[in-house]
């Protein structure tokens, strides 16, 4: 794990970093696809969330990260109620998040630096600062070749790897990746998930969402299993 003046984890006085309470979600036109979902993310908690294909893992991400609002419920991020945020509010709450997507969301004109710069550069923060930090995450991420390469130069695995960067690289206080793993091998995964161990032992609370069940038991986390919409309450203790 790159270790920088940069490294501390961003941490909150709130004993919980998530917290959904009944929350139902659909999208538009559609029935529920997530019904009376319960959920406690502690702070520094590692979790991972499997469950079949179309069980809604991606769509509970998706409320998570404030991308969509839930019919029903409530849910509260960093001890405040975000069930009706206002638009505008909604970076100030993203800025301590780090979101890796399955589809990456790569800017294609940028670098693979660049890219993975991106969220310092917004913070105002000149490159001089965190020119290194960059650099060795990007070797961390076993991209240290690749800097100056653009998006659509990358494998899959290699996008992959570079949206995982992009979304740490900043310490936020909590990361949430949808199947972060499922473009890499094997040893690549094991590399990756060590990576997010560290950051949730430097105080990230973790939640990934994965179909890779041996993954999951592997990584000694909790291990969350939705299923057609319900969390079913399966949680292994952590090793
Ligand atoms: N934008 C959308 N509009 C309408 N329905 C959607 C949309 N996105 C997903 N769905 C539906 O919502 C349900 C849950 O999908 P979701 O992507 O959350 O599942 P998932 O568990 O992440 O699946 P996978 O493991 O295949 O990624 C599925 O029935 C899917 O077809």
């Amino acid at each position: 794990m790159p270790s920088s003046p940069a490294s501390a984890v961003e941490t909150t006085a709130t004993p919980e970093t998530v917290r959904l309470s009944g929350v139902g979600f659909g999208y538009a036109g559609a029935p529920d696809v997530l019904r009376d979902v319960n959920l406690i993310l502690p702070r520094g908690s590692f979790h991972f969330l499997t469950g079949p294909s179309g069980a809604g893992k991606s769509s509970l991400l998706r409320l998570l990260t404030l991308a969509e609002r839930p019919r029903k419920g409530t849910i509260r991020l960093f001890g405040a109620d975000v069930t009706q945020i206002e638009r505008r509010d909604i970076p100030a709450f993203r800025r301590r998040m780090g979101v890796v997507f399955q589809e990456f969301h790569l800017l294609d004109h940028l670098s693979a630096f660049e890219n993975a710069a991106l969220p310092l550069r917004l913070t105002h923060q000149r490159e001089a600062a965190y020119a290194a930090d960059v650099a060795e995450m990007l070797k961390w991420v076993g991209l240290g070749d690749r800097m100056d390469a653009l998006p659509p130069a990358l494998s899959g695995g290699e996008k992959q790897r570079l949206a995982i960067a992009r979304a740490v690289i900043t310490r936020p206080g909590l990361i949430v990746a949808d199947e972060p793993t499922g473009s890499v091998d094997g040893v690549m995964a094991e590399k990756l998930l060590r990576l997010f161990q560290s950051l949730n032992r430097l105080g990230a609370t973790v939640l990934i969402a994965s179909h890779d069940q041996a993954l999951a038991e592997r990584s000694g986390a909790r291990v969350l299993r939705l299923d057609r919409g319900r969390l079913a309450p399966t949680e292994r203790a952590a090793a």
